[in-house]
């Protein structure tokens, strides 16, 4: 029985976010509907979910005694990681002493490196995958880069949102990509995962929803991404009975290992009828941001849903929809956001500011959302409306 007491008194329940931006906000909101009481934690002030959480805390997520510092003076009921750059060894340790982690801490610790993920995905579980190689020096990543053969991809094993990433196609930029890939990783020292290429037909994230009562699938949502970083999501995404059918087995396998309760978004590439595992979130997307518009229940919900132990009866996709990213590139403390009244001049248009307090270089800022008669209206309609949103600096 799951029972859930009053805010800011001795019967709440407490849920702290380690990490606040943009999808951590749309939970918060989420929970705050359900009458949880939410703490926000960041490694920077006025973080997106701070400013709808019911108090905050700013500390350097990376650091196991600031985490556990945190974590033993909130004494939240659950922990919900919200980004990768968490020391998640220490929330293994706290899962240990009883701390809740969501969805588990070791799916959470896995997940933060790219080699954890990918060989539990393709030598534990045998799931098809790219073929890869890791390397922690140049010489090593020579060798990697010999036996995987161009194209390929090279990425730190710790990074997210396309940080340090690059193609290979050309033997001239082999060196350059290692470079990158030092300067763009987190934490990671230094070293690479070397993936060979996929040439697929399209890729999609299968959001996976592990709750109270089973395990269910949205509809798959087809995404853009430049640099290794998403700019437009659409669902639902067309695909022949057989791909969906392998990419629901991917992630029911790969989610079913990472085990707990919440929304992952598993990541495929597709081509013809094969499906490749390409990598896993355990929390919300930000593909899934589509699913504010394209479902009753969006991926945020669905999270809120699933970690409280509460059930999930039903998804309901409401037609073609889609998402694009407000993307500026600028320096500022406090950015401007003009034209609104174009974005949301035509029908089922919607936006979300995020609130982010400052950029400096681009910084994903907003997204904006419509639904449309099919999917190539929808798409359209959303790109038109990013497109006029004006950010001044
Ligand atoms: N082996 C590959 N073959 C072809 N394309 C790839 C490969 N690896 C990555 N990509 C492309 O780059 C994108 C980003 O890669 P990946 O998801 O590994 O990066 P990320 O930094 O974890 O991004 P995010 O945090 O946004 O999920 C993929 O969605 C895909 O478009
Ligand atoms: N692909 C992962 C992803 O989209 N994560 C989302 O971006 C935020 C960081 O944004 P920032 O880099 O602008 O601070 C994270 O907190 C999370 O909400
Ligand atoms: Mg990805």
């Amino acid at each position: 029985m799951v029972s859930i007491g009053t805010p800011l008194t001795e019967s709440a329940f407490r849920v702290l976010f380690c990490g606040s931006g943009e999808l951590g906000k749309e939970v918060v909101i989420e929970l705050q509907r359900l009458g949880v009481e939410v703490i926000a934690v960041d490694r920077y002030e006025r973080a997106p979910a701070m400013q709808v959480a019911h108090r905050s805390h700013v500390i350097n997520m990376l650091d196991a005694a600031e985490l556990r510092r945190v974590i033993e003076l909130e004494r939240p009921h659950l922990v919900v990681p919200e980004i990768e750059a968490i020391a998640t060894p220490e929330l293994v340790k706290l899962e240990e002493e009883g701390v809740r982690v969501i969805p588990t801490a070791r799916a959470v610790n896995l997940t933060m490196n790219r080699e954890g993920i990918r060989r539990l995905a393709a030598e534990d579980l045998s799931l098809p995958t790219s073929p890869y190689r890791f390397a922690d020096s140049l010489e090593n990543y020579r060798e990697a880069v010999r036996e995987i053969g161009l194209p390929l991809v090279v990425k730190p094993v710790m990074s997210s949102s396309g940080k340090g990433q690059s193609t290979v196609r050309h033997e001239s930029d082999i060196d350059a990509a290692w470079e990158y890939a030092q300067q763009g990783g987190r934490a990671g020292q230094g070293r690479v995962i070397v993936e060979g290429f996929v040439e697929f037909d399209y890729e999609i994230t299968l959001l996976t929803v592990r709750h109270a009562g089973g395990v269910s699938f949205c509809d798959p949502i087809g995404h853009i991404q430049e640099d290794g970083d998403y700019r437009e999501s659409w669902q639902p995404h067309p695909m022949s009975d057989l791909a969906l059918q392998r990419s629901r087995e991917i992630a029911d396998k790969v989610t079913e290992s990472l085990g707990g309760y919440g929304v992952f978004g598993v990541e495929l590439f597709v081509k013809g009828d094969d499906v490749y595992f390409s990598e896993v979130s355990p929390r919300p997307h930000d593909t899934g941001l589509v699913t504010l518009v394209s479902q009753d229940l969006s991926e945020f919900a669905l999270h809120a849903r699933a970690i409280l132990g509460l059930p999930v009866a039903a998804i309901r996709q409401q037609g073609p929809s889609a998402s694009a990213v407000v993307l500026p590139t600028g320096e500022s403390r406090a950015p401007v956001f003009h034209r609104l009244e174009e974005a949301l001049a035509a029908p089922d248009t919607q936006i979300r500011l995020f609130g982010k307090p400052d950029i400096a270089g681009r910084r994903r800022m907003g997204v904006a959302l419509a639904k449309g008669e099919d999917i190539d209206s929808a798409r359209e309609q959303a790109r038109k409306s990013a497109a006029a949103i004006k950010v001044s600096f």
